[in-house]
């Protein structure tokens, strides 16, 4: 019999770690990190320090990079393409107030990985699609304790996202692992996670095997 054609099966969403925003003691984090990694898949880390200087932004590169190359993580800088380029992180994440999206692709060049912040905005996300960015990011969709948010965003914005265009689109701001499958069944193709990660109360490791538990059953 002939096989019919198939529409490919959408890909199970998957963990984006968000650092916390400033490490004081990076080698207590580099450890951390590899447990967290090491204990399930993560399909990337975005190095969001915001107070920090450029070589404090440089050492945290220098030591973490290594372990998510290890484990084939894609390492993010947030807001700083400038020095995403110059620390070789494979890609940057820009906001709103950031630099623009054709600013940071003329620095990181066509093969980085951009992402960009549209809060609870289809328009915002249309235009950094256009613009060729490799995934746009709403939210917040729960209360978080890491920003002070101004946007909040419903898990509806991610359906008909998901429905509508092909730009991967990741959900942030309070996910948890209570709450991280409802928002894949929604339609991320990502979950971005901070505190539900590095504030666990079983510790990262434990956390990353629970969010993969849930965003499994829900894809
Ligand atoms: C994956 C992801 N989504 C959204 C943000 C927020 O970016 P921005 O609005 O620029 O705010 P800051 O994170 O810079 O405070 C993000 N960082 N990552
Ligand atoms: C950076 C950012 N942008 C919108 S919410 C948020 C915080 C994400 O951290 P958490 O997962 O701890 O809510
Ligand atoms: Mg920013």
């Amino acid at each position: 019999m002939a096989r019919q054609p198939q529409i490919p099966a959408r890909p199970p969403c998957r963990l984006y770690l968000i650092t916390p925003s400033a490490l004081p003691d990076l080698e207590a984090f580099a450890v951390q990190l590899e447990a967290a990694l090491s204990a399930g898949d993560c399909a990337a880390v975005q190095l969001r320090l915001k107070e920090a200087s450029d070589d404090e932004i440089r050492a945290a590169v220098a030591r973490l990079r290594p372990i998510c190359q290890a484990h084939d993580v894609a390492l993010i800088l947030n807001d700083r393409p400038d020095l995403a380029r110059a620390t070789g992180c494979d890609g940057v994440h820009v906001g709103q107030e950031d630099a623009s999206l054709a600013d940071a692709r003329r620095i990181m060049g066509e093969d980085a990985m951009i992402g960009v912040t549209c809060h609870d905005s289809r328009h915002l996300a249309m235009e950094a699609a256009e613009g060729g960015a490799d995934y746009v990011a709403f939210g917040a969709f729960y209360p978080t304790q890491t920003k002070d948010v101004v946007h909040h965003a419903e898990p509806g914005i991610l359906t008909i996202w998901q429905e509508t265009m092909e730009t991967p689109c990741v959900a942030i701001g309070g996910v948890t692992v209570e709450n991280a499958g409802g928002l894949a069944a929604a339609g991320a193709d990502f979950v971005a996670v901070s505190a539900g990660v590095w504030r666990h109360p079983d510790g990262a490791a434990a956390a990353v095997r629970a969010f993969n538990e849930v965003l499994s059953a829900a894809s």
